[in-house]
């Protein structure tokens, strides 16, 4: 798989860098950088301990994890967020305890959801009074059916 240079800035020495878990992978997973408990329906934003300078025409996606989903209703409420390439703050996560029974504790350190790098175009928007004609046309959710 190809790789593009992204600069990133540790905000805290004591996390690792995001790292991909197997070749192919497309999500970094990024660390947790406090111990939380989010009790059912709660939400949190967490903090990552990292910054990244991304090139001009990338974005980030921080998308959830789906062992935590799976097995404890963990999502983020925003996913995926978007990371956008002048950002240079602490990439964050809005986390969201989805079970309705069980609160659900994270470690420092834990890895909480995964970061996608993705080239991204930028649309020049031309305004007209009406748009082409198409098959579809208006129809939409749910107009195929089941
Ligand atoms: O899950 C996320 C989503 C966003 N961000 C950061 C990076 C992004 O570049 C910035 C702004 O995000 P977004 O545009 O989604 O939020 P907004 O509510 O529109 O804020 P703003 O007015 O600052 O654009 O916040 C995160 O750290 N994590
Ligand atoms: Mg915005």
């Amino acid at each position: 798989m190809s790789s593009v240079e992204v600069l990133i800035q540790r905000l805290d020495a004591g996390l690792p860098v995001p790292a991909y878990a197997h070749p192919g992978d497309a999500g970094a997973d990024l660390y947790c950088a406090t111990d939380i408990e989010l009790m059912p329906g709660e939400r949190a934003v967490v903090g990552t301990g990292v910054a990244i300078a991304l090139p001009d025409g990338y974005a980030a996606f921080v998308h959830p994890r789906s062992g935590l989903a799976a097995e404890h209703g963990v999502t983020m409420v925003n996913a995926p967020g978007t990371i956008d390439a002048g950002y240079r703050g602490e990439i964050k996560v809005t986390l969201l305890n989805t079970d309705t029974k069980e609160p659900v504790r994270i470690g420092r350190g834990d890895r909480v959801a995964q970061l996608v790098i993705q080239r991204v175009e930028r649309a020049a928007f031309y305004e007209v009074d009406r748009l082409p004609g198409s098959v579809r046309g208006a129809d939409g959710f749910g107009s195929t059916g089941r």
